[in-house]
């Protein structure tokens, strides 16, 4: 017995021994790739215990990102803590990465990411899941159907009965009471994926005025999540905040359990058996099994959150870019009218948007990329985590177990992409459409003949760049076998929101948004998006 009884420091040396035995593996590839890494430029500002998180606002991660690539570079190398990450924003280079994706060399990050608490496996998801795994091939195909054209042309009313309900409560504030914009399109988008996705109302857009528990309930879990993902010491906070902010998350589950158990007792109707609900529920693995009911909380987690806030958020930037440029938002009113959908004191009555409506609004669809462009709001998610080394064309070696970030702010506004005037909203540079890609440097051809573009064929999973198809320098639904599963929806829930409420209304800032400059507006949290809201005044047009 003599023999266990050992000294505290003793007991301390020999804890200390094993626990650094069974970590050898993660510190030898910890250090491997700090040694592959070590000749990458590094933006100043880090500090010993904090890194560069120091040297940055975690809401304006964006901007540091900006301002680093323009002074060291566009791939550098940056430390959230202890944890070395790598920032690509080079599109020849990010397009190679996205390549890479295709066989397995490229992956999603380790942890949950995102859009969860990182409670490991029990919260993965579509967006989670790295894409060797079957259920993600699974899920990804299986709702791929969802978003068909076909689909969505038959659910597009809904779409427009949601706007429409929108405008009445915008039209009973009357001209001089300041709207939310970023709110009521946050609303819409909610509505819409509960609807569309799953057959719910959630009446977030029936009354404007009153607060919709659910929704904000989601987006302060998105917000924890977010936070967690920039400071790893989160998770250990006892805080009042930090705890109230875990009663919400359990919260947000319990709302998405009870739906889900509720689809579970009574399936989609037929109406609703092409709603992402209805695949979700249709799906079967190989062994036959339809998905847990875990998995399915997971799942409709990821498309309420994915849905929505990005949206919704890119619903009112655009609105908020038409109203501080007159000259575009004017040429938007002659598109409307012109195709008889304006109101006006001489056309009071105009006829109904349609699906139809949206492929031909061509200066619309200008408008809404510029938008996105200037102010993409998934600027915050791509992350991935390289699983075997690899070397880039430009002779980055990128080794196996580092964390990737590929920027998409900086590329959208770095004027050695090519973009001229790049922090202007400029729609008539959509005239173009070769000016989504980069005339590459190192051999791959910018033409867009025979590119993959954003249509139909994106949601085929295994669709993507392959070896000789063409960089894009813009690119705000992702790239590659990992790119936005939603886009569809999106590509025509955006511009039916826009000219739906451009049509009704003249909106003008109000003075709570007015003067204020696009930094002073905005954060990035899960999705870049307005800190406090974006009023206008929204005026009748008839
Ligand atoms: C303007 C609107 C939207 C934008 C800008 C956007 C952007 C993105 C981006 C950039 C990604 C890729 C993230 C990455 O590579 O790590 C992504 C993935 C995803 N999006 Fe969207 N999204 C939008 C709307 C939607 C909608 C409406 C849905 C569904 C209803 C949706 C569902 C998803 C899902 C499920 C993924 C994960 C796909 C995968 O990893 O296989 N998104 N989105």
């Amino acid at each position: 017995m003599d023999a266990w009884n050992f000294s505290p420091w003793q007991a301390s040396l020999l804890v200390g021994v094993a626990t650094l035995t069974i970590k050898m593996p993660s510190i030898y590839r910890y250090l491997c790739v700090w040694i592959a890494i070590r000749r990458l430029p590094a933006p100043p500002g880090a500090t010993l215990l904090m890194g560069h998180a120091a040297a940055y606002s975690p809401l304006a991660k964006h901007r540091f990102e900006e301002r680093s690539t323009k002074s060291v570079g566009p791939v550098y190398r940056y430390r959230n803590y202890w944890k070395p990450i790598v920032v690509v924003s080079d599109p020849v280079l990010q397009h190679e990465i996205f390549t890479l994706e295709r066989d397995g060399a490229i992956e999603k990050p380790d942890q949950p990411n995102g859009f969860s608490h990182g409670k490991g496996k029990s919260e993965m998801n579509v967006f989670s899941e790295k894409s060797g795994d079957p259920l993600w091939k699974l899920v990804r195909k299986g709702t791929a159907q969802a978003f068909a054209a076909q689909n969505l042309r038959t659910y597009h009313h809904h779409i427009v009965d949601i706007v429409d309900r929108l405008i009445s409560g915008v039209k009973q504030k009357g001209a001089r009471q300041p709207v939310n914009i970023a709110d009521i399109a946050q609303r819409e988008s909610f509505d819409v994926i509960g609807k569309v996705g799953f057959g719910r109302d959630f009446a977030a857009s029936k009354d404007i005025d009153n607060p919709v528990n659910t929704f904000q309930m989601l987006t302060d879990d998105l917000e924890e999540s977010v936070y967690r993902l920039i400071n790893p010491w989160r998770k250990y906070s006892r805080s009042q905040e930090k705890l109230s902010r875990d009663r919400n998350h359990e919260n947000v589950r319990g709302i998405l359990r009870d739906l889900v158990d509720e689809c579970l007792k009574r399936p989609p109707s037929a109406e609703d058996a092409n709603s992402i609900a209805g695949h979700l529920m249709r799906l079967r693995d190989s062994n036959g099994q339809p998905l847990s009911r875990e998995r399915l909380i997971e799942e409709f987690t990821i498309f309420f959150i994915a849905g929505s806030e990005t949206t919704g958020h890119t619903v009112a930037w655009t609105l908020w870019f038409l109203a501080q440029n007159p000259p575009a938002l004017a040429k938007l009113e002659e598109e409307l009218d012109a195709a008889g959908l304006l109101k006006s004191p001489q056309n009071p009555n105009p006829r109904s948007f349609s699906y139809g409506d949206i492929g031909k609004l061509h200066w619309l669809d200008c408008c809404i990329k510029e938008a996105m462009r200037l102010q993409p709001v998934a600027a915050n998610s791509l992350r991935r985590l390289v699983v075997r080394d690899v070397q880039l064309s430009d002779g980055t070696l990128l080794p196996a177990g580092l964390a990737l970030e590929l920027a998409q702010f900086s590329v959208f506004r770095n004027p050695a992409w090519g973009w001229e005037d790049p922090n202007a909203f400029k729609p008539e540079r959509w005239e173009h459409p070769e000016e989504e890609y980069y005339v590459a440097k190192h051999g791959l051809d910018a033409s867009p003949d025979g590119v993959k573009g954003s249509g139909s064929e994106e949601l085929e999973i295994d669709a993507g760049p392959k070896g000789g198809s063409k960089a894009k320098k813009m690119h705000p639904f992702g790239q590659g076998i990992r790119n936005c599963l939603g886009q569809q929806l999106a590509k025509i829930n955006v511009p039916t929101a826009v000219a739906m409420l451009t049509r009704e209304f003249h909106m003008t800032l109000a003075s709570q948004t007015a003067g204020k400059s696009v930094e002073e507006l905005e954060v990035l949290k899960a999705t870049l998006q307005p800190r406090d809201g974006i009023y206008m005044l929204c005026k009748a047009r008839a």
